[in-house]
């Protein structure tokens, strides 16, 4: 689904990401791991469209889309969530996800009823404002956002982070549905362990902007996590 090969991306003079190479296969949870300020949202952003990119090739279903600008990448359907959410807090939870179906491949008009049988606490609060929303709603509200474009490809970054339990797990059965039932392919920037092991089928550990080992999630050894992602 994506092929990253030799990625190299500069922060003005930082060189951030250092001939990367990756790949990213269809229906499967991929997660992308590593300990803080390694490249894994820089890594993100470089496939969004967000930041640009020195070197390398980005190949999305076959064809390189590295060249494209983030507008234009719109189009192949990409969901993004961001560390942060960055949701719209001033405006309804309805609103925010018809934002999400703007940029719906299929054109639709309306939220499809699928993110509420998702996330049935957004259909509860639709009305309600973004900002009133508890955090674990609101990472809810920003991947039912994300779907609404009806991507192909689903990019979440720590979506587990500081959020409550009940929800995170909640979070990791949509995560499961997504792959196993609608065959998306999906990118979990992650740091917790266990949710990454439960909900991952494969995984990249990077270090100093470079992957530094990576496999099927079975094969993510004790080894591997005291070398690369023990703090
Ligand atoms: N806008 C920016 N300008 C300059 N340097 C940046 C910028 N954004 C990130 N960096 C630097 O690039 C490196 C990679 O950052 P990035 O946010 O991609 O890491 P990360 O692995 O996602 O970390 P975290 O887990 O903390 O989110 C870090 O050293 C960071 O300080």
């Amino acid at each position: 689904m994506i092929q990253i090969d030799k990625l190299n991306q500069f922060y003005g003079q930082s060189h951030t990401l250092w001939n990367l190479t990756l790949e990213i296969k269809k229906g499967r949870c991929t997660c992308l791991m590593g300990r803080n300020g390694v490249g894994k949202t820089t890594l993100s952003k470089a496939i969004m469209g967000l930041l640009p990119i020195q070197s390398g090739e980005l190949i999305y279903d076959g064809k390189d889309i590295s060249k494209l600008s983030a507008h234009n990448r719109a189009g192949i359907a990409i969901g993004y969530v961001p560390q942060g959410r960055e949701i719209f807090s001033q405006l309804t939870v309805k609103e925010n996800l018809e934002i999400g179906v703007l940029s719906n491949r299929n054109k639709i008009k309306q939220v499809p009823e699928k993110i509420y049988d998702l996330f049935p606490v957004l259909k509860d609060m639709a009305n309600r404002k973004g900002g009133d929303l508890s955090g674990g709603q609101q990472q809810q509200l920003a991947i039912g956002r994300a779907l609404c474009i009806d991507p192909k490809f689903l990019i979440l970054d720590e979506p587990s982070e500081g959020i409550q339990p009940n929800i995170v797990a909640q979070i990791g059965d949509v995560i499961d549905y997504l792959t196993k039932e609608e065959e998306m392919t999906v990118m979990l920037v992650e740091q917790k362990l266990p949710f990454a092991r439960k909900h991952g089928d494969d995984f990249y550990v990077i270090d100093r902007g470079a992957v530094v080992a990576n496999g099927e999630i079975s094969q993510l050894s004790d080894e591997i996590v005291k070398q690369h992602l023990s703090v």
